[in-house]
Order: structure tokens, then C-alpha cells, then sequence
């Protein structure tokens, strides 16, 4: 079984034709593109020694079935009833997310953010490259619309195109990268925003009280000035899925993510002692998974999921993840109250400037900067 993180192997790369055009930086453009009906996607995306399931094409989605349906909680009882709170903690223990239902984003809200978000994809790549995450084409920044930034020449990238905005606090919002059409995405975006808070406070507050800790405990980090941030992944079929990811493996920063997915392309996987398991689609639930910064604040009692999306020759897939991150200059450790003679800190005291500068070093080379602030 593949681990993380994974190191391409010395395996010998199949013969294949170079490329004849330069190589742009969006899946979307390269897929459209008539290279891409050759049998092997660019060598930039390709996971050497890293093939994860079978090969020729086969849909790699079909991997490890989950042992147990990934828990279902009922965001309506969670405050007051106690078997809802007993299933979060197996939920938060076992597998590190979960669905959840009766979250009050109405079904037309939920459509509206993804048809817009699609509709955005759909447009002709000089009305998207207006919202480039490269400024002058060539200086990365992490809002934007595009793919990861290049690190080094023999990293490998993720076969799909992003749209990376923050959300939040409003005043923070950058306006003029947030894509003007379709017109309905602003709004939908911001209602979006707007209601998914509750979501975030119901369990957070759900969360502390498992710890024994103050309810307000973990959104007293916040602040005022926390960041939130949207990222729109949107993933392309692909001639050879078994080749390459949609998303590399990795764990979330953050606190604390909610991800709005595609209703039918089930492609998320989620590693647990080693084996990757696919996590089903569940049209109208959203999906939850703890964040990095929540693994260190409950001294690793709740984990941080590593996940990845695969990707499939047919489909095309959008997802949309909200993060709830912490100001840079807020430093977090494990809660002191979790802390006993018999149970030390498991994580050193880390400033979230720090780890965000760690997060994008590792993000690229598809390792974890957790692993690094682990006593
Ligand atoms: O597309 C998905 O299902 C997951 C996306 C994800 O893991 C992320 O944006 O961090
Ligand atoms: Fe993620």
C-alpha cells in the first residue's frame, strides 16, 4: 500500500514522445489540447513508481471499499443529544472527518455555489486567466485561479485547476480576483460563506466539550482577523488515471475544513494505517475534516486526515473547500487542560506564520510540515 509520504521509486519511465508546445499550467487548457489523446499526460503530472492502481486506464476509483460507511451526524441534535456527540468522537477519532446532515445551507444554495463555480471552469481560458495566480504570468501567489506553485523543476503536479480565494475577514476580500462571471458567483460565494459559519461554531463547540475543555475554547482562537478561505478545485478527466492525482496526498491546514462535492463523481480517498480507503459521495451532506491546527491544539487526540482525489478518464469533478485558518501571528499549542504527568505535549508551541511557511515548502514536495512540529 502507498504511503505518505511517497518518494518516486528508481522504476524506468515508459517510452513516451515529448511534448511539442511549451507545457501551460492548467490541466483544463492541456486536456483541451490535442496532445493530450497521446496515450500519456506530461511528465509534470505523471507519478512515476507511484502508479496506485492497476494501470491502462483503468478508473483508479476503485480502490479499498470503507470498512464502515464514513459516519453521518445530525448537525440539528448535535448540541443537546449525547449519542450525536458519541458518534462525532468515534467519527474524530477513527477516521478524522465525517458527514454531516440537517446543516441549515439550504439544497439551492449548495447548487447555486457549485453551478457557479462550474459555470466559471466552463468559460474560455482568457476570461479565467484574468484571475491568474500568477501576477505579470510569471510571480505565484496563493489566491488566484490556477494550479500549485512550481517549487522545483522535478515536482510533480496535480491534475486539476484551482480557484483560491479568501473569504474572510470581509474587509480581506479580494475583490477584483473573484470572478465576475458568472454574475451569480459573488453572491452565491457570500451566502455560501455566511452560512457555513454556523456549521463551523456548532462543532467546534461539540469539539471542546468531547475535550472537557470550555465550550468556546477552540473559537476563542479565532479572533476577529482569522482567515477563511475558499479553495475551488476543479479536476479534468484524464487519458490515464492510474498516471496521475487529482489532488496530491496531504492534510489540511486549518483548523478546521468544509467540503461542498461533486454529487455523483466519488473520487476522495482518505489514508488510514497505511491503506487508502474511497470516501462515497453523499449528495446534500457536507463533508467535515479536522485541520493540521486542530490535530496540535487536542494533542493529537482528534487527527488530521491525510487525503487525496483521484482521477478518472470520463468525469470531470468540482469540489469546494472552505478552511478555517488562524491569524499569522497567533501562536497555538496543545491545550494545557489536555496535559498531565502521564500524557505530555505531543506537539511543540508553533506561530501559524511559521507552519503556513512550512505548509507550501511540504504541500509541494507532498510531504507533511505536522510531521516536523511532532515531539
Ligand atoms: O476535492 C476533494 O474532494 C478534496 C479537496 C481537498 O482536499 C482540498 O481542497 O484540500
Ligand atoms: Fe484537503
Amino acid at each position: 500500500m502507498e504511503r505518505v509520504p511517497t518518494t518516486p521509486t528508481a522504476e524506468p519511465e515508459p517510452e513516451r514522445e515529448e511534448e511539442a508546445m511549451p507545457m501551460p499550467n492548467l490541466v483544463q487548457e492541456l486536456a483541451a489540447a490535442a496532445g493530450v489523446k497521446q496515450e500519456l499526460p506530461p511528465t509534470r503530472y505523471v507519478r512515476w513508481g507511484q502508479q496506485h492502481h492497476g494501470g491502462g486506464g483503468v478508473s483508479p476509483v476503485v480502490a479499498n471499499q470503507l470498512p464502515e460507511p464514513i459516519p453521518v451526524i445530525d448537525l440539528s441534535r448535535l448540541p443537546s443529544d449525547a449519542l450525536e456527540a458519541a458518534k462525532l468522537q468515534t467519527a474524530l477519532q477513527d477516521w478524522g472527518l465525517f458527514l454531516v446532515i440537517n446543516h441549515g445551507i439550504e439544497a439551492s444554495l449548495m447548487d447555486a455555489v457549485m453551478n457557479a463555480s462550474n459555470q466559471f471552469f466552463e468559460q474560455p481560458p482568457e476570461e479565467k486567466q484574468k484571475y491568474s495566480n500568477l501576477i505579470d504570468g510569471k510571480h505565484f501567489q496563493v489566491e488566484g485561479y490556477g494550479n500549485d506553485q512550481i517549487k522545483t523543476q522535478d515536482q510533480t503536479l496535480d491534475w486539476s485547476d484551482r480557484l483560491h480565494l479568501i473569504v474572510g475577514p470581509e474587509d480581506k476580500r479580494n475583490l477584483a480576483i473573484w470572478p465576475k462571471r458568472p454574475e451569480s458567483f459573488r453572491f452565491a460565494l457570500e451566502e455560501y460563506t455566511s452560512k457555513s459559519k454556523r456549521i463551523k461554531h456548532i462543532i467546534l463547540a461539540a469539539m471542546a466539550r468531547l475535550l472537557d475543555l470550555d465550550e468556546g475554547y477552540f473559537l476563542h482562537q479565532f479572533g476577529d482577523r482569522a482567515p477563511t478561505t475558499v479553495r475551488i478545485n476543479h479536476y479534468v478527466p484524464c487519458p490515464r488515471p492510474d498516471l496521475v492525482l487529482g489532488f496530491k496526498a496531504h492534510s489540511d491546514d486549518g483548523v478546521l475544513a468544509t467540503l461542498l462535492v461533486d454529487n455523483d463523481v466519488s473520487a476522495l480517498q482518505v489514508l488510514k494505517d497505511g491503506i487508502w480507503y474511497n470516501v462515497p459521495t453523499n449528495p446534500r451532506s457536507l463533508l467535515i475534516n479536522i485541520g493540521d491546527f486542530m490535530e496540535i491544539m487536542s494533542n493529537g487526540i482528534f487527527k488530521s486526515p491525510v487525503h487525496r482525489v483521484v482521477a478518472n478518464c470520463e468525469k470531470e469533478r468540482t469540489s469546494l473547500a472552505m478552511f478555517y485558518g488562524l491569524d499569522a501571528e497567533k501562536e497555538i499549542k496543545p491545550a494545557a487542560d489536555l496535559l498531565h504527568d502521564n500524557q505530555p505535549a505531543r506537539y511543540k508551541k508553533v506561530k501559524i506564520r511559521n507552519y503556513m511557511a512550512g505548509f507550501y515548502e511540504h504541500f509541494a514536495r507532498g510531504t507533511r510540515v505536522l510531521d516536523t512540529m511532532k515531539i
